[in-house]
């Protein structure tokens, strides 16, 4: 049978990337989807941005919706220290397969922990399974229709606190109309835009940075 993307960019990984080293994990899937097959990672030029982010928030508990190869999971998990930890929901069954896989080469499946499923199903089960009492950190980078509702979710979970920072890929494009108006107009976010392009073209982009005022 014929291999999917994710497959074919997990083995440009095996093939190109040293284990344990992630920056080289992260350039081997720049190179593939650069100069054989563009897929939806956030890229280089977003992904420089998510690490000047995350490096100025050092956060110890960050949740990552949409996993997809683990490519944002393996940018953000490099910059954290041992003892934080890295929640990332993927409903795909393939992908999570290819991401587990990914992490791993990467060396940092030990503060990396991928759950299989819907976001709406897992938000609310944060607390009692994973005793987790709120997040620093969300990127969100999965069903751009699901931004909003799963804000409002974590909002209602009690997962933000204040000062909890929610990163958005693809404000642009896709783009996620109603999720910047919430976030830009509620009085409980302070909301910044970081003007930058779509994942490997010249199509504008960006990510929406909001920190939860509580
Ligand atoms: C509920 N739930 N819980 C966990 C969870 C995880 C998933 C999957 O990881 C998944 C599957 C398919 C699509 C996405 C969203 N991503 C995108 O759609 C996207 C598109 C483009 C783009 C841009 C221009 C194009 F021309 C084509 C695609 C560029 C980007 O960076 C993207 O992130 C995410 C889905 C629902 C989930
Ligand atoms: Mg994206």
């Amino acid at each position: 049978t014929r291999s999917t993307r994710p497959q074919r960019l997990l083995n440009a990984v095996r093939k190109h990337a040293t284990r344990g080293d992630p920056q080289s994990v992260i350039s081997a899937i720049d190179h593939f989807c650069r100069h054989s097959e563009w897929a939806m990672n956030i890229g280089d030029e977003k992904g420089s941005i998510l690490d000047s982010v995350v490096s100025e928030l050092n956060p110890e508990k960050v949740l990552e919706l949409g996993t997809y190869c683990g490519y944002s999971t393996v940018r953000i998990a490099r910059l954290l220290p041992p003892g934080a930890r890295l929640i990332t929901l993927e409903f795909n069954a393939d992908y999570a397969a290819i991401a587990r896989q990914v992490i791993a080469l990467a060396g940092l499946e030990d503060r990396v922990q991928l759950v299989e499923g819907a976001s709406e199903d897992w938000i609310p089960r944060m607390k009692e399974h994973f005793g987790i009492e709120t997040f620093d950190f969300v990127f969100l980078d999965h069903w751009k229709d699901r931004y909003l509702p799963d804000t409002k979710l974590m909002e209602d979970c009690g997962l933000l606190r204040k000062g909890t920072v929610l990163l958005a890929d693809n404000v642009i494009c896709p783009g996620v109309p109603d999720y910047l108006q919430y976030v830009r107009n509620s009085l409980s976010y302070k909301s910044c835009y970081f003007k930058s392009h779509l994942e490997y073209t010249k199509a504008e982009d960006g990510l929406e940075k909001s920190v939860f005022l509580g």
